[in-house]
């Protein structure tokens, strides 16, 4: 699935009317219905619900939605909460098909008096008041009614966009309806996966309106999950050998360390990798090997690594951040001719080099939480949170890496711009040790795989949906553990197999 700009979206409007004949008209026609559709999950003819359609063709949707509710026999109230001047084009049109079905039309005037007493009278408010179209902070007298739809306790529905949240990101604050639920038109858009925005839209569904998927614009833009997992991991060969499924090697580790290296180890190897060596401190080996006996052990030295002969590297896991690390992390930069994954101490190291990576011909691939990206580019992290997508693509297009920007949604992008979004996983994730097993995962997947970025987003989904699996078979999101996520992959496996 295609996530857009609010300026994508308007194109793929523009093309759909110009391409194939289908009118704006018609297609507000679909989105209302589709929603209306969707909406019906939620609501039941008992509730008493309130409409509030604004000036836009998010209003005319609501013209729509407030029609198709009424003639299912729904207690609907519809409120126009703008001047009729405001009204134009096909929400106009819309209105005046609301209107000639005889369906009654509540105006909002000056005072809220009559629209709060609504409000608190009802169960359900659907907000189909302001769509991609939002410019700016929330203007009167859209603001005071946000506030009072907030305020009261009643299920807010809202239509595409909820009102107020800006749909590109790059907006650092804004006012918005806090939705329950969302019912998003056609492909969501960049502020469904932003951490400041996302609240607003509660839990959000896709409806579809007829948009003519042949003759669409190319979007380099994509949601990345469990079906297009099941449609892209390579099965295992019955006739495959262990050097079939790749020789690993992870550098990383230290005495009061261990741990880190240690998991994403055994991590590849529970996803599939068929050898894995790890080069570490002498004395964290002991306490290493006994968590991954299939592993052979190499020592880390300052003078270098023997690199050659593996078919992915990865450093940085507990590595640490000893002035050789530094020179550890470099050296790999530049001898590593197969792809190279830096995480954790490695991308703190990194910062250093930047110009090693960039005349790297291999693929480099960087997976940093929003911290690390923030060191990493000089960002401030609530600077990277609000726009991830365009800063993460700049910065795989100016050093030719992949990044991994994690998170609740984390984007994975190609040094071409290319970015998919992996939302799977739960807050049983935010611990540590959960970055170390996504790194094994990806090693493994990057060993693997034909195409890097669908090694990439599958080891993203692999790691985020067994923690979801594992939440619902029995853990709770408080008590997992990452090392739980590793043992979790075989009903991962077994359950994309089956
Ligand atoms: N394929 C598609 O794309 C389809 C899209 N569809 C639907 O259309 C929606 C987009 O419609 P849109 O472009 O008319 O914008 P929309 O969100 O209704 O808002 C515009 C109005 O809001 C106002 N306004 C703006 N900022 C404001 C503020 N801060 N505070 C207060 N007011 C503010 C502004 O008024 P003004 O500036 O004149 O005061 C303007 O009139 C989209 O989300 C989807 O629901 C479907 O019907 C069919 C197919
Ligand atoms: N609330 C959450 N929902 C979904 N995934 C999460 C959440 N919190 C963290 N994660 C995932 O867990 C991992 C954490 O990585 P990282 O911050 O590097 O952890 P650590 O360094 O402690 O191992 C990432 O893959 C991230 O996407
Ligand atoms: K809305």
């Amino acid at each position: 699935m295609d996530i857009v700009t609010a300026q994508e979206m308007y194109e793929r409007d523009r093309v759909t009317v110009e391409a194939v004949g289908l009118e704006g008209k018609m297609l507000m026609e679909n989105a209302g219905r589709a929603v209306t559709q969707d909406m019906l999950r939620h609501i039941s003819p008992q509730h008493k619900i309130v409409i509030l359609i604004g000036a836009g063709n998010n209003g005319g949707d609501g013209f729509v939605i407030a029609r198709t509710l009424m003639n299912l026999n729904y207690d609907v109230e519809a409120w126009q909460v703008v001047p009729d001047g405001k009204i134009t084009g096909d929400a106009k049109a819309h209105k005046e098909i609301f209107l000639a079905s005889g369906h009654p039309l509540k105006m909002y005037s000056h005072s809220s008096e009559d629209l709060e007493s609504s409000l608190c009278h009802a169960d359900v408010c659907i907000d189909a008041m302001l769509g991609i179209g939002a410019d700016g902070r929330l203007r009167e007298p859209l603001a005071e009614i946000v506030y009072l739809c907030n305020e009261q306790a009643i299920l807010r529905l809202a239509v595409d966009v909820p009102t107020g949240v800006p749909a590109d990101e790059g907006v650092e604050k804004f006012d918005a309806f806090h939705a329950h639920f969302t019912t998003i038109i056609e492909a969501p858009k960049l502020s469904a996966f932003l951490q400041h925005a996302k609240p607003f839209y509660g839990e959000w569904s896709v409806v579809e309106i007829g948009l003519p998927k042949q003759k669409l614009p190319n979007c380099s833009r994509r949601l990345w999950g469990v079906q297009d997992v099941k449609r892209t991991l390579p099965e295992r060969d019955a006739h495959s050998h262990k050097g079939t499924h790749g020789k690993g090697l992870f550098v990383g580790g230290s005495l009061f360390m261990p741990g880190s290296v240690a998991m994403s180890a055994r991590a590849a190897l529970r996803s599939g990798a068929g050898l894995v060596a790890i080069a570490t401190d002498e004395q964290a080996i002991p306490s290493v090997s006994p968590y991954v006996q299939e592993a052979t052990f190499v020592e880390l030295k300052e003078e270098g690594q023997a690199v050659s002969g593996y078919d992915a590297v990865a450093v940085g896991m507990g590595l640490g951040r000893r002035p050789y690390c530094g020179k550890v992390v470099k050296q790999l930069m530049q001898e590593v001719d197969g792809p190279l994954l830096i995480d954790a101490d490695g991308l703190h190291l990194l910062k250093g080099s930047l110009d090693e990576l960039e005349r790297r011909s291999a693929p480099t691939v960087l997976t940093p939480h929003p911290g690390e990206f923030a060191h990493l580019t000089g960002l401030t992290a609530p600077e990277v949170l609000q726009s991830p997508f365009v800063y993460s693509r700049e910065f795989a297009e100016r050093y030719g890496a992949y990044i991994v920007l994690k998170g609740p949604s984390t984007i994975i992008t190609a040094p071409d711009g290319e970015q998919r979004v992996d939302r799977s996983g739960n807050a049983g994730l935010a611990k540590g040790g959960s970055g170390d097993v996504l790194s094994g995962i990806l090693i493994s997947m990057i060993m693997q795989s034909n195409g890097l970025m669908d090694a990439l987003s599958n080891g993203c989904v692999l790691h985020g949906y067994t923690a979801e699996l594992l939440v619902e078979a029995g853990h709770s999101k408080v008590d997992l553990l990452a090392s739980d996520v590793i043992e979790g992959l075989s009903r991962t496996f077994r359950t994309l197999s089956s």
